[in-house]
């Protein structure tokens, strides 16, 4: 069941009018749906069935932190980037024996709050970042579980900027150093080897990428296990693609199925690291039209919500779908989207055939990941309000960001 319908003609989000929330909470706006955040999780949840299993959330993705409550209720895990996620999880609620800690560039700080914080696995992505990690376990009397990040290159046939399984891309380590380093980590006496790990990019929509990675990690694990080093799970990170227009990707279940059948009956815990397939559908982003102008035959639309508040279009061109709030009957003329930001490449959409007129809101759908995680607020602009829709209740999960805070800690010279 979809959460943001149109109903008696106007967009709800679950039973609510996205219109109204718009002109109680000012736009722009972000809105998500507890329900379809649940359904989505569960769905994959549910997928992985009775294998051993965890669902670290890729908070990345959407990091508020009533997002990450919602989840961590659920019994999510989740997948960390920074020392600032892994702090967004503990004040939301989750588990830090449910983490896992992805990244190139960790620095010893976070290294210590993960390790004082016993996190399920650190997905180490290079030599150094090996030894690093020991040096750091070692001085703190600790012992790193950690699970090696393998570039398995593959393409995953998606935007080169969100594509990472590679061997061009700066992640993981080459499957040609896998054996050597694993047989590093397992005698490094403060280095507990857990797991493999690889993630090939984001926004997939077809399964043979996802196949081709398995079976490539897959021998590597028959092949560390011949050497008598157990790998105790197999983290397949994240990627799985949801439909922003005319895609199909692979539901979960459909993807998790292939995953266990390739799987066999190899005894390995399985960690997924999903964000966009959790939380892109169950998000929109609601901005109004200030003014329409045309200059020649081109028609644009100026909206108060633009590139800082939803990089997406601007940043990889991606598209996602524009539409009225309340929807007006007659003529449409084909309108580019654009925001007040001083840039060329400041627009949510191009050549969308819309009948609008000022004071209108639109909604931008499946923004729900990757949308305010990477605002800013270049051109002084403050970040847009959050709100989360439950059912008939409405939580307003992050005010909108005032004047005097844009440039807090900041000071003129004296
Ligand atoms: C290591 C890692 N795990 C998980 C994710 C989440 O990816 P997605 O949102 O495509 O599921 C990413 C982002 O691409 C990532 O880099
Ligand atoms: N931010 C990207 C996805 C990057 C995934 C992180 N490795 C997007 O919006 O599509």
């Amino acid at each position: 069941m979809d959460h943001f319908l149109y109903k008696a003609n106007e967009l709800y989000a679950e039973d609510c009018k996205v219109a109204e929330l718009a002109r109680t909470y000012g736009t722009p706006l972000y809105l998500y749906s507890r329900a379809t955040l649940e359904r989505h999780w569960h769905a994959f949840d549910r997928a992985v069935g009775a294998h051993p299993h965890l669902i670290c959330y890729a908070v990345k993705a959407n990091s508020n932190l009533a997002v990450l409550n919602v989840l961590a209720r659920l019994g999510s895990g989740f997948d960390i980037v920074s020392g600032g996620e892994l702090a967004r999880v503990i004040e939301a609620g989750g588990d830090p024996a449910k983490v896992v800690f992805s990244g190139v560039g960790k620095t010893v700080v976070e290294m210590e709050m993960a390790l004082n914080l016993n996190i399920h696995c650190f997905n180490v992505e290079s030599e150094a970042e090996l030894e690093q990690l020991q040096r750091v376990a070692q001085r703190l009397g600790k012992v790193a579980p950690v699970s090696l990040r393998i570039n398995p290159d593959v393409d995953a046939g998606t935007h080169p900027y969100i594509s990472t399984g590679l061997k061009d891309n700066k992640f993981g380590i080459a499957m040609e150093e896998a054996e050597t380093l694993f047989a590093r980590a397992h005698e490094l006496s403060h280095i507990q080897v857990k797991g493999v790990d690889c993630h090939i990019g984001s926004q997939l929509t077809e399964i043979q990428p996802f196949l081709d990675a398995m079976d490539r990690m897959l021998a590597l694990i028959d092949r560390l296990s011949a050497k008598g080093i157990v790998i105790e799970h197999f983290d397949v990170g994240g990627g799985l693609g949801v439909t922003y227009d005319d895609e199909t990707p692979p539901q979960p279940d459909v993807y998790a199925a292939a995953l266990l059948e390739r799987l066999g009956d190899r005894k390995l815990a399985l960690i997924f690291e999903p964000g966009r397939a959790i939380a892109a559908n169950a998000g929109i982003f609601i901005t109004e039209v200030l003014y329409l102008k045309q200059n020649g035959n081109k028609h644009f639309a100026l909206v108060d919500g633009a590139m800082n508040d939803l990089l997406r279009p601007a940043l990889y061109s991606a598209w996602q779908n524009i539409i009225a709030v309340i929807p007006r009957e007659g003529e449409t003329y084909n309108y580019d989207i654009v925001g007040p930001v001083c840039e060329t490449g400041d627009f949510l959409g191009k050549d969308r055939a819309l009948n609008i007129a000022a004071g209108d809101f639109l909604a931008v759908r499946s923004a729900g990941a990757y949308g305010f995680t990477m605002s800013s607020n270049y051109n002084t602009r403050p970040r847009s309000a959050e709100l989360m829709v439950d059912g008939e209740q409405v939580h307003l999960i992050r005010a909108r960001e005032t004047l005097p805070q844009l440039w807090q800690g900041e000071k003129c010279l004296p």
